[in-house]
C-alpha cells in the first residue's frame, strides 16, 4: 500500500518528502539513521534542496549514507549514482567519509555486490535475516524500474541476495541493484517521482501491478509514500 502525496511542482514535493524523512530522523531518538539514496535524475531536485534550504535543519551527524543502486562505471563517469549525489550534495553538506558507503562502480560487478551485500549487513540492524534500513528513497524509470530492477526481472526482486548485478535491457550494461526483500524489511520507504512523462507508468505502479518492479514492491508495501508531481 502506499500513500499518494500529490503536489503542484517538483519542489514542492521535495520538500514535503524532505520532511517526512526528518520526522523519520525525529522518531529514531538518538539512534544513527541508516538511508539508502537512489539516483537517475529525479532525486536532483531532492538533493539540491537539501544542499540549500535543508543544510542547517538535517541532522548530518546522525545519518549514515548507503545507495539503492549503482551503474558499473567508475565514480567520475556521468552515469554514476554517486558521482551526481557527490556533486550535487555530499560535496556540500558537513558529511564525512565515514558516513558515505558507495558502491564502488568500478570494480568487478559479482565481487562489488558480493562487499556491499555483506557491508550493509554488517553495519545495519537485522530483521528474519535481512537488513533493515530505516529509510529507503526509491525512484521509478519511465519503464517502471525501481533500484535496478527491471521489467521481466521479478525473480531477482525476491533474491536471498541483499545486492545483486544485473544487466540494463537493451545495452546489457551491468548494475548493482538492492533487492526487494531489504525494501519490504526497511522502517520506511519513500517514492520520489516527478515529470509528466511518469504519468502512465506512476498509475500502474500504484495499482500495484505486477508487470513492472515498482507496483510489484508496492502491492507487497504494508507502508510506503509516494511524493510526487506527476498526478
Ligand atoms: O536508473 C535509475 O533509474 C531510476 C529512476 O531514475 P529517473 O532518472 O527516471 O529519475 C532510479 O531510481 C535509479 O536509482 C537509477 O539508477
Amino acid at each position: 500500500m502506499v500513500k499518494i502525496n500529490n503536489y503542484l511542482s517538483s519542489k514542492e514535493a521535495a520538500c514535503a518528502l524532505t520532511k517526512a524523512v526528518l520526522e523519520q530522523i525525529e522518531h529514531s531518538g538518538n539512534k544513527i539513521f541508516h538511508i539508502a539514496l537512489s539516483g537517475g535524475n529525479t532525486p536532483a531536485t531532492l538533493f539540491r534542496l537539501w544542499a540549500e534550504d535543508f543544510r542547517d535543519i538535517i541532522p548530518w551527524k546522525k545519518l549514515q549514507i548507503y545507495w539503492v543502486d549503482e551503474r558499473c562505471v567508475p565514480s567520475d563517469h556521468p552515469d554514476s549514482n554517486f558521482g551526481m549525489t557527490k556533486k550535487i550534495l555530499l560535496d556540500k553538506v558537513p558529511l564525512s567519509e565515514m558516513q558515505i558507503h558507495r558502491i564502488h562502480g568500478e570494480e568487478e560487478p559479482q565481487n562489488e555486490a558480493k562487499r556491499y551485500s555483506a557491508l550493509v549487513e554488517r553495519l545495519l540492524p537485522e530483521k528474519n535475516t535481512f537488513p533493515v534500513f530505516d529509510s529507503v528513497l526509491l525512484g521509478i524509470g519511465i519503464d517502471g524500474h525501481t533500484s535496478s530492477l527491471f521489467p521481466g526481472q521479478n525473480s531477482l526482486i525476491i533474491s536471498p541476495d541483499t545486492y545483486i548485478v544485473n544487466e540494463e535491457p537493451g545495452s546489457g550494461r551491468h548494475r548493482i541493484a538492492l533487492t526487494g526483500l531489504p525494501i519490504l524489511h526497511a522502517r520506511s520507504v519513500f517514492f520520489f517521482v516527478t515529470g509528466e512523462d511518469k504519468k502512465e507508468i506512476l498509475r500502474k505502479a500504484i495499482k500495484g501491478d505486477d508487470s513492472c518492479p515498482a507496483g510489484y514492491i508496492i502491492a507487497r508495501l504494508e507502508e510506503a509514500e509516494l511524493f510526487t508531481d506527476s498526478i
